[in-house]
């Protein structure tokens, strides 16, 4: 059933892009994990070899993966400190999450250090990056494939609205269904939040151990590059209600892109930093690490500061901490902020978000290009997503957006962009 009114525009390329991003996305994860662990490390020349199959498939891995699935499926059910209600749907319903994310966090951690205490391998981790890899693709193209079916019996209220242009490949690619769930556990929701980003952090970790076990302690480099992006992750699951008002969860449908992104591609590539650090190891002095701190901190703040005040205003437009920026009424009876981060350009939190990534990359030194591929990827994820957010925002609040980009003119850098 295709949700009724006119469709909407074809996005990503329409089906040849999505066709070619299904290949391209694996190819591009693949292809980091081996240079990274090659001597050169070019991110644009050949990989040192192309891996046989017994190297990218491992039933091992395979299980490993379902295990830490199920295990963070548990700890998503767990009773929650809080239940928070999504945006209003199609029908006026509101769903229901639970906010239990950061519990998930320290309990994993706590789970894994008893696990380290008894003798698990956690140094052992690095060496299974890409079987593990290869086993998260297979389960993300799967996972997509019984999520697109799902869709075909949802109501027509329950399609997003990209995502059901009738052509499969496309609406495999950018997911039909805007919130598919099975009683209380939302696939997109969890996702989004869980086992990727946990993930990420307990890979750097690994790779933080096994240097130390390789080089008698872990460096420098390494231990800013897990301290930035544990604190990055502890942020997002700490502020964890804020997600349901990101355009993943109220906009985009659940499919190939956001399964495939949020298991596979965050773990694998967000990890690449301190992978290259393993394998790559970087003399760094106090004076680079203060001032790498420093960038990352003003990062944080702006990223922050802004998504709070956003997060603040949409819930309670009259709390004392935004009640006196200034705003533009729109028809739909829901304001703009045109003050405060709102009012410096029109996307202050991609701005903190990039800083912080430039931070990431820094510990990595300037000899190599491939630790700043979070860096150029991220750059061109948030240009791409500015444009679909603007059109998004054009249509919802038409003149009153116009009147927005007139008085704030720049889009994510000052002057610049
Ligand atoms: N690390 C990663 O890989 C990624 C990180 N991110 C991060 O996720 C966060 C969320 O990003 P994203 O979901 O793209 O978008 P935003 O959090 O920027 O949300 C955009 C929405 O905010 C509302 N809005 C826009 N301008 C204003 C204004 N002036 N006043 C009030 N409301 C406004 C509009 O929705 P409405 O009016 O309906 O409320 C708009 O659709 C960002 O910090 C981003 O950096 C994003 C993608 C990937
Ligand atoms: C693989 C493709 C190129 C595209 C996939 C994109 C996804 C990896 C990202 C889309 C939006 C994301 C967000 C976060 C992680 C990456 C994905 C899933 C986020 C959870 C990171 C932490 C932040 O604090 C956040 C604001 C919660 C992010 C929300 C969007």
């Amino acid at each position: 059933m295709a949700p009724q009114g006119s469709p909407a525009p074809l996005e990503f390329g329409g089906p040849l892009g999505a066709a070619a991003l299904m290949l391209l996305l694996p190819a591009t994860m693949f292809h980091l994990l081996l240079v990274v662990r090659s001597g050169p490390a070019r991110l644009l020349g050949p990989p040192p070899h192309l891996p046989g199959l017994d190297a990218l498939w491992s039933p091992r891995a395979l299980l490993l993966w379902l295990a830490w699935l199920g295990l963070q499926a548990a700890l998503y059910l767990l009773p929650a400190r809080k239940v928070a209600e999504g945006q209003e749907l199609k029908d006026k319903s509101r769903l229901q999450y639970p906010i239990n994310g950061f519990q998930a966090l320290v309990l994993t951690a706590v789970l894994v250090g008893l696990g380290v205490s008894v003798g698990l391998p956690l140094g052992a981790l690095p060496d299974m990056l890409l079987p593990l890899a290869f086993a998260a693709t297979l389960i993300a193209f799967i996972f997509s494939l019984l999520l697109y079916l799902k869709a075909q019996v949802a109501p027509a209220s329950a399609l997003a609205p990209g995502g059901n242009s009738g052509n499969p490949v496309y609406d495999f690619f950018l997911g039909r269904e805007l919130n598919p769930r099975v009683s209380f556990l939302d696939f997109k929701y969890f996702c989004e939040l869980r086992p990727g980003l946990i993930g990420w952090v307990l890979i750097n970790l690994a790779l933080l151990t096994q240097e130390a076990k390789l080089r008698g302690s872990p460096s420098l480099a390494m231990w800013l590059v897990n301290g930035f992006q544990l604190l990055y992750v502890g942020d997002a699951l700490w502020y964890e209600e804020a997600v349901l008002t990101t355009m993943d969860i109220t906009h985009d449908g659940f499919g190939f892109m956001l399964v495939f992104g949020d298991l596979a591609w965050v773990p694998f590539t967000y990890s690449l930093q301190a992978q290259f650090l393993l394998h790559h190891p970087q003399v760094l002095g106090l004076p680079m690490a203060s001032t790498i701190c420093l960038i990352n901190a003003i990062g944080y703040y702006i990223f922050r500061g802004a998504n709070s005040q956003k997060n603040t205003f949409r819930k309670n437009p009259s709390d004392p901490r935004v009640a006196d920026l200034e705003t533009i009424s729109t028809a739909t009876g829901r304001k703009l902020l045109v003050s405060g981060w709102w009012g410096m350009v029109r996307h202050p939190n991609y701005l903190g978000d990039l800083i912080m990534a430039l931070a990431w990359s820094l510990p990595c030194g300037v000899s190599h290009l491939l630790p700043y591929f979070y860096l150029l990827y991220f750059t061109a994820l948030l240009v791409h997503r500015e444009a679909r957010d603007e059109r998004q925002c054009l249509q919802k609040y038409g003149l009153a957006w116009q009147e927005y980009c007139r008085r704030v003119p720049y889009r994510i850098l000052p002057y610049v962009y």
